[in-house]
This record gives structure tokens, sequence and C-alpha cells, in this order.
């Protein structure tokens, strides 16, 4: 998002907040009418519906990363995340085990935690 865009937006400025209250909204739309929420026909396609989607979008974002367009991939990299929250929605993953998994890694280097990896 812009600053133009953020300021287009009531209220205090978007932060990453919004993935907490976007994955209470998609968990709240189990069972609800696939005719009236994109979310809950997705839901009730099950988990191997939600991560083809989500491979999708993935692709979708990185086109726009390849052809150069910051904004599109913005853009694609919102719809991404959605999808990603409706597939641990439909997976049964909360967004705090991923929040817990990103904090451990937090200050570690990924080159020293493979060097630390047992042999395969
Ligand atoms: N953040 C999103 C969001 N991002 C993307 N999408 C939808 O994701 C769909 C897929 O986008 P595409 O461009 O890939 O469309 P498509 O290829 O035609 O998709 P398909 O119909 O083939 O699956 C579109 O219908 C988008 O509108 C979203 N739908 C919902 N949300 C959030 O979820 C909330 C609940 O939505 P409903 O469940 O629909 O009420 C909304 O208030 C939003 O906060």
């Amino acid at each position: 998002m812009t600053d133009l865009d953020a300021a287009t937006l009531d209220g205090p400025s978007p932060d990453a907040r919004v993935l907490d209250r976007l994955f209470a909204t998609i968990d709240a739309r189990r069972g609800a009418d696939p005719a009236s929420s994109y979310t809950a026909k997705l839901l009730a396609g099950g988990a191997p519906a939600a991560a083809k989607k989500l491979g999708e979008e993935a692709v979708e974002a990185v086109i726009e990363a390849v052809l150069g367009r910051p904004d599109r991939l913005a853009d694609e990299s919102a719809d991404l995340l959605y999808h990603l929250l409706v597939l641990w929605a439909s997976a049964g993953v909360s967004p705090d085990a991923v929040w817990t998994a990103l904090a451990r890694r937090e200050g570690r280097s990924g080159i020293a935690e493979k060097a630390a990896r047992p042999p395969a």
C-alpha cells in the first residue's frame, strides 16, 4: 500500500495487526452461506482447495515481482496473505503458532540455522 492509499483509509495507519483481525473474520465465516461469502466458499472446499488457490495467488505475485511492478505486487501480496490465512483456517493452524515460530527465529541468521541442522 502506498502512503496515498493509506491516507484514504479511516482511523489509524494500518499495520500488521490487520492480519489478526482478518483471521478472526475468516474463522467466523465457517458455515456461512457460500453464495454471500467468498471465504465460506473457499472454506467449504477444505484445505486442498484452499492450498490450490494459494498456489495460484503465489504465481500471480511472482509474476508482478518479475515484471517489476511494485504497486501490483503489493495488491497481489494482499491477495496472497488473505488466501494463506484461509488455508491456515482450513488446516487448523492458528496465527499465534506462526507468530511464535517467527519470533523464535528472530535474530538468527538463516545461514547459521541451516549450518546447525543435523546431517540428512
Ligand atoms: N481480503 C480479502 C480478499 N482478498 C481477495 N479476495 C477475493 O479473492 C478472490 C480471488 O481473486 P482472483 O482475482 O484470483 O479472482 P478469481 O480468479 O476470479 O477467483 P476464483 O473465483 O476463480 O476463485 C476474489 O473474489 C477477491 O475478491 C478477498 N476476499 C475477502 N477478503 C477479506 O475477507 C473478508 C470476508 O469476505 P467474505 O467472506 O467474502 O464476506 C472481507 O471483508 C475481506 O476483509
